[in-house]
């Protein structure tokens, strides 16, 4: 079965104690209750990037411009014993938007030091491509994940498909 496209985006900023990431108390639908990345599906005929800008707007309520979107790879998530919650998902960073993030029914946005990500909170997979990925390296991660659809069965590394 093809994984369904989604898509991430992370905002990155500057404090006097380090780098800090936007992510999100999922509040709806997949994943509730995890600290998530900010994104979603991709719908027919968006690129990534253009899905990832009305994503980020619709959960946080902050304006990104394509143009200040950066590649950081992509994850595939396997879930072998529920094949139609596979997901192919391009991952995005930026330093620039406009707005303060809001909340939303889906999301309750929050700034985490990226050296002290809420992993424990988070999918069970994301310590192994979120770190690397806030960090500015670029691959193509395949997760695959066990029976139970939380904790992780393989994770595969790649370099990037040009
Ligand atoms: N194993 C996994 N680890 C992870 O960190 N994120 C995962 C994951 N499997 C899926 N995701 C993320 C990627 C994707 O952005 C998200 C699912 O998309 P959505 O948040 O849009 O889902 P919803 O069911 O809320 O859908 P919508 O009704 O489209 O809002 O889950």
């Amino acid at each position: 079965m093809a994984s369904t496209p989604v898509t991430l985006c992370f905002l990155l900023r500057e404090t006097g104690s380090g780098t800090e990431v936007l992510l999100g108390l999922k509040r709806t639908g997949f994943g509730t209750g995890k600290i998530v990345g900010i994104g979603g599906h991709v719908e027919a005929g968006e690129s990534d990037a253009e899905a990832v800008v009305r994503e980020v707007w619709e959960e946080a309520g902050v304006v990104v411009r394509q143009a200040d979107l950066a590649h950081a790879g992509v994850v595939e998530f396997i879930f072998p014993s529920r094949p139609e919650w596979n997901m192919y998902c391009r991952l995005f960073t930026t330093r620039r938007w406009e707005g303060e993030p809001a909340e939303s029914l889906e999301i309750t946005p929050g700034w985490f030091d990226v050296e002290a990500l809420p992993l424990p909170l988070m999918w069970q997979d994301a310590e192994h491509w979120l770190p690397p990925a806030l960090a500015g390296e670029v691959h193509d991660v395949v997760v695959v994940l066990n029976e139970d659809n939380e904790t992780v069965a393989s994770v595969e590394k790649l370099p990037p498909r040009l």
